[in-house]
């Protein structure tokens, strides 16, 4: 068995008749945590559509877990957040997890589970509808842990938590990777790519780099990973 959990090869995209991923090509090995790193509009979110199978690609391949992106066998393998949840308002958070354990045939005991692991216990029992941001935030990215994927997809998991959070989250993220998981995490934050064992750097659809935030200190000779962003945008303009 190959160890990427990810193949994407010769990727192309158009959205309203625009280019927004640009002949993209990597692999993301499995049991470890990838950055999907960029400014805003650079095509992260689209990338992440092309690897769940719900984006109609023009040119190139995108192989999951060693399967076509999109083969119905993968719907339970992969647990996907997206940046606008969708979980009913009307029912509380556990009656919502409970809902979509039941739909995904998750373990029941899973719910409890996933609720602890994002920070919500205490909120359990609220509306959805009730929560804040970071809360609605959170019970999302709970409903993609049920049923412990093998693959999970995470747009900005993180916007809008305060540092304290964020940090709790990224924690977790090494947890499940140290488990087997593999995970694929956006971000435009910066600081965040340093949790990251790779990281994917894109900008306007293309990939500017594919390395470990160590080598690409190195590779641009800088002491941040902003820096060594800067350092690329500008090397390639
Ligand atoms: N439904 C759509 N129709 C046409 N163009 C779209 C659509 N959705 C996104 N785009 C365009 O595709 C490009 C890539 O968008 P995408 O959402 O993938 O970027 P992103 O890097 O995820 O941005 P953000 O960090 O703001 O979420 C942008 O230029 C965006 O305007």
């Amino acid at each position: 068995m190959t160890n990427s959990a990810l193949a994407v090869a010769g990727l192309r995209v158009r959205r309203g008749g625009r280019l927004v991923v640009r002949d993209v090509s990597f692999d993301v090995p499995r049991g470890a945590v990838t950055g999907l790193l960029g400014p805003s509009g650079c095509g992260k979110t689209t990338l992440m559509r092309a690897v769940v199978g719900v984006q109609i690609v023009e040119a190139g391949t995108v192989t999951v877990l060693g399967l076509p992106a999109g083969s119905p066998p993968l719907r339970r393998r992969i647990g996907y957040a997206t940046q606008n949840p969708a979980i009913y308002a009307d029912l509380t958070v556990r009656e919502a997890l409970r809902y979509f354990a039941a739909v995904l045939r998750a373990p029941g005991s899973d719910v409890d589970r996933v609720i602890s692991e994002v920070g919500l216990t205490e909120h359990a029992g609220k509306l959805v509808g009730s929560l804040s941001g970071g809360q609605h935030n959170r019970a999302n990215l709970a409903v993609a842990l049920l049923g412990t994927p093998e693959l999970l997809v995470l747009d900005e998991p993180t916007v809008g938590l305060d540092p304290l959070l964020r940090d709790e989250l990224w924690a977790l993220f090494r947890r499940l990777a140290d488990g087997g998981a593999t995970l694929l995490v956006s971000s435009h934050v910066m600081d965040e790519a340093a949790r990251c064992d790779r990281l994917l750097l894109m900008r306007e659809g293309a990939l500017l780099a594919d390395d470990a935030p160590d080598a690409l200190r190195r590779r641009t000779g800088t002491a941040d990973l902003e820096q060594a962003f800067l350092h690329l945008v500008r090397a390639a303009s």
